[in-house]
């Protein structure tokens, strides 16, 4: 799988109470929404400028990114959605755009805030509607969906109307659907988003049992750090449409971090330590301090000097600050 694509939206103001994507030029207020029901202004905007990575077999990987980053946007160019206007996209050998069979029948795009099931009818029904779609033999649909099934334990929601079962029952009713033809690769798009803790746990070890068993290739979104200790190994990490990082998850916050975390439980108590470091949090006598990541080890001499210490660590700061810095240089457009 191997994407390098430039992805353009025309954004459109948005319509009366608002609505996903539209930034209209102009001052806000009564006139100015009527005018813009007549003559609506829109403008190009690039969700996407330059996301080159390569994904092998089997692999799963977490792809990263602060809200607007193009993380959808690739989403949906890789699983044809959307065309790029430049660059190019390859998966399992297709285009994806050219939507063709052999390609459709072998991806499945899962989003965790879309329904893909019908609406109205019992979920059971929509799995059948799937297989008729994808062409699954009837012995192996019946083999995959009990496995599913079984392994997600939906056995009482099945024969309910999607509509009237919870977010985290749809979504775990959502993921055997989009599963039943067994794609070969596997797009999730924040697929835990609102679920309970337990849930998505469960949905977690399903994901990797799945990987693990059927070597299905995984590119997964989340904003749950747990999600992607737990998942995956390689990160990319998209911002302002542009891969900043990829590689190792526990290489990222070496490569990207511009500060250390310095946790330190002096032994007297109330120590101020503000003097070293931005005090980041404080428990009992025990403090975290972040300091600039070339001045880590200055500091802490300089501490230790000064004040007798019980326990003293450097660490990167969490993995989530990470992904949320401020975009390289060579930004402007
Ligand atoms: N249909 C659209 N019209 C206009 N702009 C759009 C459209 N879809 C996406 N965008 C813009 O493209 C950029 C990337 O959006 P995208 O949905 O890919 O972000 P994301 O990384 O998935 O964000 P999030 O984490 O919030 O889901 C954003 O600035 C968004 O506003």
């Amino acid at each position: 799988m191997c994407p390098r694509s430039r992805s353009r939206h025309q954004e459109v103001p948005p319509r009366p109470g608002g609505g996903r994507g539209g930034r209209r030029a102009g001052r806000p207020g009564g006139a100015a929404a009527a005018r813009s029901l007549f003559a609506r202004r829109t403008r190009t905007v690039a969700a996407v400028r330059d996301a080159s990575f390569e994904i092998g077999e089997g692999e799963v990987v977490g792809f990263l990114g602060p809200n607007g980053a193009g993380k959808t946007t690739t989403l949906k160019a890789l699983s044809g959605l959307l065309h790029p206007t430049g660059g190019s996209v390859t998966v399992l050998g297709h285009v994806p755009f050219r939507r063709e069979r052999a390609f459709l029948s072998r991806i499945a795009l899962l989003m965790g805030n879309r329904n893909q099931l019908q609406w109205d009818l019992p979920a059971v029904e929509s799995f059948e509607l799937n297989q008729a779609i994808y062409r699954v033999p009837d012995a192996q649909f019946r083999r995959t969906r009990d496995e599913l099934v079984d392994l997600l334990g939906i056995g009482d929601l099945l024969r309910r109307p999607v509509r009237n079962l919870s977010l985290g029952e749809r979504v775990k009713v959502e993921l055997a659907g989009s599963l039943l033809h067994r794609p070969r690769v596997l797009f999730l798009d924040e697929p835990t988003l609102g679920l309970d803790a337990a849930t998505q746990r469960r949905l977690r070890s399903f994901i990797a049992d799945h990987n693990r068993r059927d070597g299905t290739t995984v590119l997964l979104t989340s904003h749950y750090p747990a999600d992607i200790e737990a998942l995956c190994a390689r990160v990319a990490i998209i911002n302002r449409g542009r891969v900043r990082y990829d590689g190792p998850l526990d290489a990222l916050s070496a490569a990207l971090a511009t500060s250390k975390e310095i946790r330190l439980t002096p032994e007297e108590p109330d120590v101020d330590l503000s003097a070293y470091g931005q005090v980041v949090s404080r428990e009992g006598h025990s403090v975290v301090l972040a300091v600039p990541k070339a001045e880590a080890a200055g500091v802490v001499a300089a501490i230790l000097a000064a004040h007798a210490v019980a326990d003293l660590a450097i660490k990167d700061p969490p993995v989530d600050d990470v992904i949320d810095l401020a975009p390289a240089a060579g930004d402007a457009e």
